[in-house]
C-alpha cells in the first residue's frame, strides 16, 4: 500500500440504473487530513456514489482506489467507517447502554463487551470523548436526543480507529440548534485525531464553514475546491456548478 497515495481516488466514473445514467465522468481525489463535503441536490447521485466508495455496489466504468489500493482488491476495510443517516433512528426500547453501543465497534455484537480488554475499554472512552459523550456512557441508548444518539454512533465508528470516516447526511435528525455544535465536532475530530472525513449533504448553507474541500455533485462533479472561492463566484456561475436547484437549496437552509 503506498502511503502517499490519496486517501481516496475516482476517476472516470459512470454508473447507470437500467437506462438511466445516474453518475458521468465523476473524477476526484481527496488527500490525508481532509475534511471533504460533498453537496448535491436530491437524485443528485451521493448515495450511489458512496455505495461505490463503499464496494456496496459493483463497479461498471472508471476506477476507485482505497489508500491507493483499487477497490476490487481493497481488503483493509477496518481503515473506513461509514455512518448512514439512518443510524439515528435507532428503536428507542433497545436495551443497551452508550458504552455497550460503541463497544458494537469493535466486537459488532452488544453483549461482547463483557470480554473486551483494559485496552479496548480505553478505546471505547477515548472514542467517547472524542464526540463530547463521555458522561454519558452509562446512560441508555434510547433516552438519549436524536443529536446526541448520532454523536454515539459516530463514536461507534470511531473506536476501532479508522482513517476514513464517511458520513451519509449526518445531520438528519439532528435539531438545528444543536447541527453547529456537530460540525465542529467533526472539524475537531478532523483536526486533532487527524482522521479524513467525507461528509454528504445537502445542505450546502451550513457545511461550508467547515469543510475544507468542497464537491459539488450533480451526475458529475461540477465544482472541486476550496468553499470560499465557491462563494465568491457569481449566481450564474454557482448555478452552473451545482445545478438548477441550487438556489432553492441554500435558501431552504
Ligand atoms: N436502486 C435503484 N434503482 C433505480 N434507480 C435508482 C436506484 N437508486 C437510486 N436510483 C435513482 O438514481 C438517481 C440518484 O439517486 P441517489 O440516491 O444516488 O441520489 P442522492 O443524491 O443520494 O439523492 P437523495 O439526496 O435524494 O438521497 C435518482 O434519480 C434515483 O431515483
Amino acid at each position: 500500500m503506498d502511503a502517499s497515495a490519496p486517501v481516496l481516488s475516482v476517476q472516470q466514473l459512470d454508473y447507470k440504473y437500467e437506462q438511466q445514467n445516474v453518475l458521468e465522468g465523476v473524477n476526484f481525489t481527496i488527500q490525508q487530513g481532509s475534511f471533504a463535503g460533498l453537496v448535491g441536490p436530491n437524485g443528485s447521485g451521493k448515495t450511489t456514489l458512496i455505495q461505490l466508495i463503499l464496494g456496496l455496489l459493483r463497479l461498471q466504468k472508471g476506477t476507485i482506489e482505497l489508500f491507493g489500493t483499487p477497490i476490487h482488491k481493497f481488503k483493509n476495510w477496518n481503515k473506513v467507517s461509514f455512518v448512514s443517516q439512518k443510524a439515528n433512528t435507532f428503536n428507542r426500547g433497545f436495551p443497551a447502554t452508550v458504552y455497550e453501543v460503541v463497544s458494537m465497534g469493535l466486537t459488532g455484537k452488544v453483549g461482547y463487551f463483557r470480554f473486551l480488554n483494559k485496552g479496548h475499554k480505553a478505546q471505547i472512552y477515548r472514542a467517547l470523548e472524542n464526540v463530547g459523550m463521555r458522561e454519558y456512557a452509562d446512560r441508555n441508548i434510547g433516552d438519549l436526543s436524536g443529536g446526541q444518539q448520532q454523536r454515539v454512533f459516530i463514536a461507534r465508528s470511531l473506536v476501532s480507529q479508522p482513517e476514513l470516516l464517511i458520513l451519509d447526511e449526518p445531520t438528519v435528525g439532528v435539531d438545528t440548534e444543536n447541527v453547529e455544535r456537530f460540525y465542529k465536532m467533526l472539524a475537531r475530530l478532523n483536526e486533532k485525531e487527524g482522521i479524513t472525513l467525507l461528509l454528504v449533504s445537502h445542505d450546502i448553507g451550513t457545511i461550508t464553514s467547515y469543510v475544507s474541500d468542497l464537491l459539488c455533485l450533480n451526475k458529475t462533479i461540477h465544482y472541486h475546491g476550496n468553499p470560499s472561492e465557491f462563494h465568491q463566484k457569481s449566481d450564474d456561475e454557482l448555478s452552473q456548478f451545482y445545478g438548477h436547484s441550487m438556489h432553492s437549496i441554500s435558501h431552504n437552509h
